[in-house]
């Protein structure tokens, strides 16, 4: 079965309450109208309520059934209860006034929804950068115990074989130091397995099994070493070469022993530039359709789109972000 038609059946029965802080964005709009007219999840947009509306009816999208919260007719009570939640999260980072400010932010109006439990995960990005979008999450979500740092997995897929593999971190941290990549490779298999994909996890590099010797090598190595200590039960194997990783030919080559080698399904790159980068090369030379980042390691949903995004990826990342919820 599609990937997405399993996790509609999935999450259809749950009615998830997804929240959209870019309510006036059509793309937003239209992938809202259509998720509640499929009786998907119940979105949540954020904004002005005219506005929302006038944008809806120009676009034909029918918003019967969508709540929509004007942070600006919040009721008062239900404020100040967010606020006083917010600076007890922050513990001594913000004031009561500050936080009076930070939350006329609609990313943060919107993940201290999902905080206090009045929605179940969070959609936004399609015209806020990487940074204003998961900066919120970063500091009232919180990581899972056990879990450092936050980074951004796709689902890339292609074709109606259902081809499909997990790309990481293609969104969140810069220059992750060997123990932070073992951890996003540990992390990656999971969401591997949750939407399907068998992981067998390559750690990528321009090396393939130490053919070239340098400091970003060793770090790939090391970060494999790691990786194996804290999930030994994983197929996780590096330094690949992307060839190395995917064409069973090329394994054969260069690195004959590897368990994952020519049949890697998740790839992690080395840093963000290859990663964001790499994901983007794949989408639009290679044709695959990128679903994400999905936030992994985080205690509660939150989905960063690309601002590159169409209303179709809305839909899909909405889908995901919700079928993380069911894991809550
Ligand atoms: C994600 C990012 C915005 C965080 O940067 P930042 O806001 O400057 O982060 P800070 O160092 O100020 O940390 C803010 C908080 O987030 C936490 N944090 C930062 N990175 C984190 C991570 N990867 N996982 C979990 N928590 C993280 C910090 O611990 C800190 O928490 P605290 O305030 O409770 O102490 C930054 O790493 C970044 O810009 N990454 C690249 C994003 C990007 O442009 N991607 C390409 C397009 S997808
Ligand atoms: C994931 C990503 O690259 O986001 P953006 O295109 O918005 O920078």
């Amino acid at each position: 079965m599609d990937l997405f038609e399993s996790l509609k059946a999935k999450i259809t029965n749950r009615q998830f309450k997804i929240v959209f802080p870019e309510g006036t964005e059509p793309r937003i709009i239209g992938a809202a109208a259509r998720l509640n007219a499929d009786r998907i999840l119940k979105p949540i947009l954020i904004g002005v309520t005219n506005d929302i509306q006038q944008i809806a009816a120009a676009k034909g999208f029918n918003l019967d059934g969508i709540t929509i919260i004007d942070p600006q007719e919040y009721p008062t009570a239900d404020f100040e209860k967010m606020v006083a939640a917010f600076v007890e999260r922050r513990k001594g980072k913000a004031t009561p006034e500050q936080a009076q400010t930070i939350l006329q932010d609609p990313n943060y109006f919107g993940t201290m929804l999902v905080y206090l439990n009045l929605a179940d995960g969070m959609v936004s990005g399609a015209v806020h950068s990487t940074g204003d979008t998961v900066r919120p999450a970063l500091q009232i979500i919180k990581t899972k115990p056990g879990v450092q740092r936050t980074s951004g997995a796709f689902i890339m897929q292609r074709g109606r074989d259902n081809e499909r593999y997990l790309f990481s971190d293609c969104a969140i941290n810069i220059n992750p130091n060997a123990q932070e990549l073992a951890e996003i490779a540990v992390e990656s298999a999971k969401t591997a397995e949750l939407f399907d994909i068998d992981p067998k996890v390559a750690l990528l590099s321009f090396s393939t099994m130490g053919s070239a010797k340098a400091d970003e090598v060793t770090k790939v190595q090391e970060a494999a070493r790691i990786a194996h200590e804290i999930a030994p039960e994983l197929d996780i194997d590096g330094d690949l070469q992307f060839d190395a990783a995917y064409v069973p030919v090329v394994a054969n080559q260069k690195a004959p022993d590897s368990k994952v080698a020519g049949q890697a399904t998740v790839f992690v790159f080395p840093e963000l530039q290859s990663g964001n980068i790499g994901y983007k090369i794949a989408q639009r030379f290679g044709n695959f359709e990128a679903i994400g980042p999905i936030l992994q390691g985080l205690n509660q949903p939150i989905s960063d789109l690309s601002r590159g995004s169409n209303e179709e990826d809305v839909y899909k990342l909405a889908i995901i972000t919700a079928a993380q919820a069911l894991q809550n």
